[in-house]
């Protein structure tokens, strides 16, 4: 769906980004990670034209950008940003309704498409005739999240979309996102500088440097003993083999031996670092899951984590 061909971008003597290649596939939720300048806003902003190469190709949907109209390409292409970017004078329905307006849809089909929007990203449709100077943080981000989504479009790239709320809220809108991936299929390109965001949302996780891709792959992939060590270490928060845990169902150290009955069930879509916390509450090293036959013992758990 995207893809990244030899890339390079400079800004005067900097060099943002260095013969990057990368390829997103369709319905990807794909982190961008890394420390400060290097380079994951500048290599989003290559998808909508934002940023021009200075050497390489960037494809997306097959085709290369350089030959795309790039008002037309950012009207196919949604982008939430940290700061929401909302038209401050117009209302929440107005700001959801800009690319439909663009694209001449018809009043009632805008209309509908407000009210689906705003269920889809869980606000109260008494909002909509707010300003954005009227809404908390949170609710700003949603409501940028819904203007991107407005036109249906199957990319949506986000900047620091949940940068400016409260850790509390920001638990809530990475939820809220998980699910409108799993519901839509998009493919959604998330730039953060949240270690533990980039792992949770994603299937793919790119970590960049210096204007380079250092590691790329699945979330549990990076924090294992042979990941590359920078994103190891970044990722790892300290304790890497805690997160790979928490990263992978508990189904992967599941045995068929029967669990005791009176062992401590977890209940579905646990995580290993679920199991091991209930074996740590309870003393219990053998534990069975709602539902299901088998057990998981501690060692097996343990062996996950390397
Ligand atoms: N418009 C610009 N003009 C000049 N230099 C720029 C411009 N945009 C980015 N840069 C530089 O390019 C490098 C990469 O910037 P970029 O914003 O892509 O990094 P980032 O990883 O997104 O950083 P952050 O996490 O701080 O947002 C930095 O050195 C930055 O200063």
């Amino acid at each position: 769906m995207i893809r990244f061909e030899q890339v390079s971008v400079r800004f005067g003597a900097v060099v943002a980004l260095e013969t990057v290649s990368l390829a997103v596939e369709a319905g990807v939720l794909c982190t961008l990670v890394g420390p400060s300048g290097s380079g994951k806003s500048t290599l989003m902003r290559l998808v909508n034209r934002l940023v021009e190469p200075a050497g390489g190709r960037v494809l997306v949907r097959g085709r290369d950008v350089a030959g795309e109209n790039p008002a037309l390409l950012r009207r196919s292409i949604g982008y939430v940003m940290q700061s929401t970017g909302l038209f401050p004078h117009r209302s929440v329905a107005e700001n959801i309704a800009t690319v439909p307006l663009l694209l001449g849809w018809d009043r009632p089909r805008i209309a509908a498409r407000v009210t689906a929007l705003l269920a889809l990203v869980r606000l109260d449709p008494e909002l909509a005739e707010r300003r954005p100077a009227e809404l908390s943080g949170g609710q700003a981000q949603r409501v940028g999240l819904a203007r991107a989504l407005a036109a249906d479009p199957d990319i949506l790239l986000m900047d620091e979309p949940f940068g400016a709320v409260d850790p509390l809220t920001r638990r809530e809108l990475r939820a809220e996102l998980r699910r409108i991936h799993a519901d839509t299929g998009k493919t959604i390109l998330l730039v953060t500088h949240d270690p533990e965001e980039a792992l949770e949302l994603a299937t793919q996780v790119v970590v960049l440097r210096d204007g380079q891709v250092v590691a790329e792959g699945a979330p549990a992939a990076l924090v294992a003993p042979d990941a590359a060590p920078f994103a190891r270490e970044l990722l790892g928060g300290g304790q890497p083999g805690l997160r790979r845990l928490s990263l992978l169902p508990a189904s992967a150290a599941w045995e068929d031996a029967p669990a005791p009955p009176d062992a401590p069930r977890l209940p579905p879509g646990a995580t290993l670092a679920d199991a091991l916390s209930c074996m740590a509450e309870t003393g219990c090293n053998v534990l069975g899951l709602e539902e299901q036959d088998g057990s998981l013992r501690l060692e097996a758990v343990l062996a996950q984590g390397r």
